[in-house]
């Protein structure tokens, strides 16, 4: 049973303001993108309200960082700092290996980004986001520069996708990325069984940029739902 929007709400906002108990002074800290993440920034906006000083903060997104600054956290970038203490993001799909698809938004590149330069990644979602195989609930996003769509769009359906170019929200224009790119939305009509050898296989397609697995990245979830929060880690 798919639950209520407010429930899964509060389940994100669970997660969120639990992450944010994970900061310490001087620390450096990545921000991800999306609803979950953003219970998270703004409870870390809170936190420094309240007195917390960290060093600063990366934002994965133009989004995010409005809404950093907003929130009064210090913003800057990894040209200054480009080892991060933390990341903290949601996910659209997490594996019991703690595999990731990630992009719903369309902030893929920089999470990963982000999230490579991070010393240690905690992923947080509400339960719904737990699948058995990746794939199953959501597409596969790849970022592409927008000059090789076609030929990228015919190579991701050789290995079996069915490819949809994303659109803005109730608009026929293509969505375009903080980067200046498009997605490719891959569906794999029985998921991806082995998201390894799909990602590899995807990174070699020149044109596409990269993709929205995030494989052996995170090291903890923090996962909030019908039973309280539970912290997983890789099986
Ligand atoms: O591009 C967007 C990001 O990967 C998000 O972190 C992901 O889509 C999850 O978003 P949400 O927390 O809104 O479900």
């Amino acid at each position: 049973m798919i639950p209520h929007e407010n429930l899964l709400e509060s389940w994100k906002k669970a997660a969120g303001t639990r992450a944010a108990e994970l900061v310490e002074d001087g620390m450096l800290v990545g921000l991800g993108t999306g609803t979950t993440a953003h219970y998270f920034i703004t409870a870390l906006g809170q936190r420094i309200q309240e007195g917390l000083q960290i060093k600063g903060a990366v934002s994965s997104s133009l989004g995010s960082q409005e809404l950093a600054k907003k929130v009064g956290i210090p913003v800057t970038t990894l040209d200054f700092n480009p080892t991060l203490d933390l990341y903290i993001d949601g996910a659209d799909e997490i594996d019991p290996f703690l595999r990731l698809v990630k992009g719903g938004g369309g902030a893929l590149l920089r999470e990963k980004i982000v999230a490579t330069a991070a010393r240690r990644f905690v992923v947080i979602a509400d339960e719904t986001k737990l699948v058995q195989r990746l794939g199953t609930h959501c597409p596969i996003p790849a970022e592409v520069v927008p000059f090789a769509i076609t030929p990228v769009r015919r190579r991701l359906e050789a290995l079996g996708a069915l490819v949809k170019l994303r659109q803005k929200p109730a608009s026929d224009a293509p969505f375009i990325t903080d980067n200046g790119n498009v997605i490719l939305d891959c569906t794999f009509p029985d998921g991806v069984a082995d998201p390894e050898a799909i990602d590899t296989a995807m990174q070699r397609i020149v044109g596409l940029v990269d993709t929205g697995f995030f494989l052996k990245m995170a090291e903890e979830a923090i996962i909030a739902g019908k039973d309280g929060i539970k912290v997983l880690r890789p099986n």
